[in-house]
C-alpha cells in the first residue's frame, strides 16, 4: 500500500504546539485564483465566458448611452437647424435609440447577474461536498487534532465566501474594469486634454484610497477569524448540551462564546472594546469601510467641478461641444464608481482568497491513513482484499504512541495471539492501552514499530473499507445517529435488509422487545446521538447494528458506567449470543464478562502482563487479583465462597462494614 504524504501540520513533533501548527497550517495554505476556477467545469467556464461578453454588452450599452444623448442635447443648441419639428424629430430619434440601447443593457446585465449566479451556487455545492467528502477520508488522527466547530465552520462560512467571490466580486472585479477602461477609452475619445486631467485625478485618489483598502481586507480576514473561533465554541457546547446543563456551566459558555463575539451593552456606543472581539474588529471595520466610502466618492465628486471647471473653459475654446462635455462628465461619474467598486472588490476577493486558503488545505490534505476508496478507485488500488477473513489476529511487538503526544508511549512490545472464533478479554488499569488495542486493530492510527497481522497479512497490506467492514465494533458510550432506529441499525451494511433480518439482529442483542413496544417501532427517531434511548437501550442497538454488518471479528468497549442490573443482564446477554463463531475482543470491565473469555490479557503500564484464563490468572497474576481486589464492580459479581478463598482480608473488611 502507498505511503500517504506527511501535512504541514505533521511536520513538527513538540506536542504543546501542535494545537498552533494546525491552525498555522490551515492559514499558511496558499490561496489561489487558479484552483478556484478548476473547481468549474468546461460548461461552467463556458457560461462564464458568455457572461463576461453579457458584461461588455451591458457595460458598452451603459457608455454608449451618455453619446448618443450627447448628440440630442448638441442638436438642441444647434444654430444651424432652424426648424423645431425637425430638431424635435432628430431628438425624438437619438432618445429612442437611447432607450432600446439601454433596455439591452438591462437585458444583458439580467443574464449576466443570473448565470453568475447559478454558477456559483454549483462551485459552492460541488466545493462543499467535496470538503466535506475529504474531511471524511482524513485519518483519526487528524480530527484528534482538529476541532468539529472548526471543521464545519471551514464548511459553511469560508464556501460562503468563496462563493461570493467567485459568483459576486470576481465577476464584479471584471466588469469594474471593463468598465472603468472603456470609460477611460471614451473619455480620451471627447478630450484627450480633459482626460488626461480627469485620469491623473482619478489615479490619484486611487492610490490614496489603496492602503484603506488593504486594511479593510486585513480587518475582514480578522473577523472572519475570530468569528470562527467563536464557532468552535458554540458548536463543542452545543453538541454537549447536557454536560453543560448538569454542570450549570451555561454562563460560563456564555462567557466563552461572548469573550469572542464581545458585549455591546457593557460598552458605550461609541467607544471600541478593548478584548479582541468580532465586535472590536467590526467597530474599526465599519469606521474603516465608511471612511473609505467618503473619501473615494468625497474626493471624487470634489474632483469632478474640477474636471468640470476645466471643461467649460474647453467647451468656450471650442475644443469641444456641450454635448461632448456632458457626455465626459457621465464617463467620469462611471469611471469613479467603477474605481470605488474595484477596490470594494478587491478586498473581498482578498478576503475570499484567505478563505480559499483556509479550505484547500483542507481539500489538497492527503490522509495518512487513506480510507476506502470509492469504487471508481477500486481497480487502481493495489491493497489486499482477501475472499475472506478468517479471524486470527496477531499482535508482534507493537509499540505505539498517538501522533500528538509522539514522546508518550501508549503501547510498548505487545505481543498477543488471538486464534479466530475465540474471545479475548482486555483488562487492566485505566489508561493501560486496552481501548487503543482495539483502534489499532481498525487501524484507527499506525503504529510505530511491531506488526498488526489478520490472517498472517499485515495490517497495512489489507484494503481499509474492506477491513473495516469485516469488523464489528460497539464503542463504550455507543454513538447514535439522529435517525430512526431501523436506519440506525443498518447503518453499516450496504444491502438491503430484510425485516425478518432485522428483528432476527434486534433479538440477538436483546433489543426487539423494547423497540416494538416503542409505538413507532424500528421507525422511531432515536434523537441526536440517540438522546431519546437509555444507555442500556443505546448498547444495545449498537450491537445490533454490528451484528447486522456479519462481521467476522467483533470488537467491544464494555461500558464502565453502571447500568441497572436489568439493563447490564440484557446487555451481558446480547453480547454472549453476539460472541458466538465470532473472533472477539472486549475491553471488559465486568467479572462475568472476563470469566467467559477464552483468554484473558492483563495490561498494566502500557505493557501486557499476563495472559490466561480465568482461574490460573487468578492464582498466579498479582496484576489480575490486584485489578479484581479493587473493582467493587467486578467484585458484585464473584460468588462470596469464591471470593473470601480469593481475597480474605478485603471480603471480611467488607462484611463487616456491611457494605456488599
Ligand atoms: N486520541 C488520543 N490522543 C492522545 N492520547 C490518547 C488518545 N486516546 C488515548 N490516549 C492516551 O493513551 C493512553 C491509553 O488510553 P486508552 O484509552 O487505550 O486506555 P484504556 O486502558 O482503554 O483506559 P480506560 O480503561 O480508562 O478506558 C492514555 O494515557 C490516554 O490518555
Amino acid at each position: 500500500m502507498k505511503e500517504a504524504n506527511t501535512s504541514p501540520s505533521d511536520a513538527t513533533e513538540d506536542p504543546k504546539n501542535k494545537d498552533d501548527d494546525a491552525a498555522a497550517a490551515l492559514a499558511s495554505s496558499k490561496p489561489s485564483i487558479t484552483k478556484l476556477l478548476h473547481l468549474m467545469d468546461t460548461s461552467e467556464k463556458l457560461m462564464i465566458a458568455i457572461s463576461f461578453i453579457l458584461v461588455i454588452g451591458s457595460e458598452a450599452a451603459n457608455l454608449l448611452t451618455p453619446l448618443i444623448v450627447a448628440n440630442a442635447y448638441d442638436i438642441l443648441v444647434d444654430s444651424s437647424i432652424s426648424d423645431d419639428e425637425e430638431r424635435m424629430s432628430s431628438i425624438n430619434r437619438y432618445l429612442i435609440i437611447a432607450i432600446i440601447v439601454t433596455i439591452a443593457g438591462i437585458v444583458a446585465g439580467f443574464l449576466r447577474v443570473t448565470i453568475q449566479g447559478v454558477v456559483g451556487e454549483r462551485v459552492v455545492a460541488r466545493l462543499r461536498c467535496r470538503l466535506y467528502s475529504k474531511i471524511l477520508k482524513q485519518e483519526i488522527a487528524f480530527f484528534d487534532e482538529h476541532k468539529s466547530g472548526e471543521l464545519v465552520s471551514r464548511l459553511g462560512s469560508d464556501t460562503t465566501l468563496l462563493q461570493t467571490v467567485v459568483s459576486q466580486n470576481l465577476p464584479d472585479f471584471v466588469t469594474q474594469l471593463i468598465k472603468a477602461i472603456t470609460a477611460i477609452v471614451l473619455m480620451f475619445y471627447l478630450s484627450v486634454k480633459l482626460a488626461g486631467l480627469a485620469l491623473g485625478g482619478v489615479v490619484i485618489i486611487f492610490l490614496l484610497s489603496a492602503p484603506m483598502g488593504k486594511l479593510m481586507a486585513k480587518l475582514s480576514k480578522q473577523y472572519q477569524d475570530i468569528l470562527g473561533q467563536a464557532q468552535t465554541h458554540s458548536t463543542e457546547a452545543i453538541g454537549s448540551m447536557r454536560t453543560v446543563q448538569a454542570f450549570a456551566a451555561e454562563r460560563k459558555e456564555e462567557a466563552r462564546y461572548s469573550n469572542k463575539i464581545g458585549d455591546p451593552d457593557s460598552i458605550p456606543l461609541w467607544w471600541p472594546p478593548k478584548d479582541k472581539t468580532t465586535y472590536r474588529v467590526g467597530f474599526f471595520k465599519s469606521m474603516v469601510q465608511s471612511g473609505f466610502f467618503s473619501f473615494v466618492f468625497g474626493a471624487g465628486f470634489g474632483f469632478l467641478n474640477v474636471t468640470l471647471w476645466y471643461g467649460f473653459y474647453l467647451v468656450l475654446q471650442d475644443e469641444m461641444t456641450l454635448g461632448d462635455l456632458t457626455a465626459f462628465n457621465s464617463y467620469i461619474i462611471s469611471v469613479g464608481f467603477a474605481m470605488g467598486q474595484l477596490a470594494g472588490s478587491i478586498a473581498k476577493v482578498f478576503e475570499g482568497l484567505g478563505a480559499s486558503g483556509r479550505v484547500f488545505y483542507l481539500l489538497d490534505r492527503i490522509p495518512q491513513i487513506p480510507k476506502p476508496p470509492s469504487s471508481s478507485d477500486e481497480e487502481k488500488d493495489d491493497a489486499i482484499k482477501p475472499a475472506e477473513m478468517v479471524g486470527n489476529v496477531e499482535f508482534e511487538d507493537v509499540s505505539f504512541s498517538y501522533p500528538s503526544r509522539p514522546s508518550q508511549p501508549v503501547l510498548q512490545d505487545v505481543s498477543l495471539t488471538i486464534p479466530a472464533n475465540t474471545t479475548t478479554a482486555l483488562v487492566g488499569s485505566s489508561g493501560s492501552g486496552k481501548s487503543t488495542i482495539v483502534a489499532l486493530l481498525q487501524r484507527f492510527y499506525d503504529i510505530n514499530e511491531g506488526r498488526i497481522t489478520i490472517d498472517g497479512h499485515d495490517l497495512k497490506t489489507l484494503d481499509l473499507r474492506w477491513l473495516r467492514k469485516h469488523i464489528g465494533y460497539v464503542q463504550q458510550e455507543p454513538s447514535l445517529f439522529g435517525l430512526t432506529i431501523r436506519e440506525n441499525m443498518t447503518y453499516g451494511v450496504d444491502r438491503e435488509v430484510t425485516q425478518e433480518e432485522l428483528e432476527a439482529a434486534s433479538k440477538d442483542a436483546h433489543a426487539h422487545e423494547f423497540i416494538s413496544q416503542m409505538p413507532e417501532g424500528y421507525e422511531t427517531l432515536v434523537g441526536e446521538r440517540g438522546v431519546k434511548l437509555s444507555g442500556g437501550q443505546k448498547q444495545r442497538v449498537a450491537i445490533a447494528r454490528a451484528l447486522l454488518t456479519n462481521c467476522r471479528i467483533l470488537l467491544l468497549d464494555e461500558a464502565t458506567s453502571a447500568l441497572d442490573a436489568e439493563s447490564e443482564h440484557l446487555v451481558q446477554q446480547a453480547i454472549d449470543k453476539a460472541v458466538k463463531g465470532r473472533t472477539v475482543i472486549i475491553v471488559a470491565h465486568r467479572l462475568s464478562t472476563i470469566r467467559q473469555a477464552n483468554q484473558i490479557v492483563v495490561m498494566h503500564n502500557h505493557r501486557v502482563v499476563d495472559v490466561g484464563q480465568h482461574d490460573t490468572l487468578l492464582e498466579k497474576s498479582p496484576k489480575y487479583q490486584d485489578l479484581i481486589k479493587r473493582q467493587s464492580v467486578m467484585i458484585r459479581n464473584v460468588s462470596e465462597s469464591g471470593l473470601k478463598k480469593l481475597l480474605p482480608g478485603v471480603i471480611d473488611e467488607e462484611e463487616d462494614d456491611g457494605d456488599r
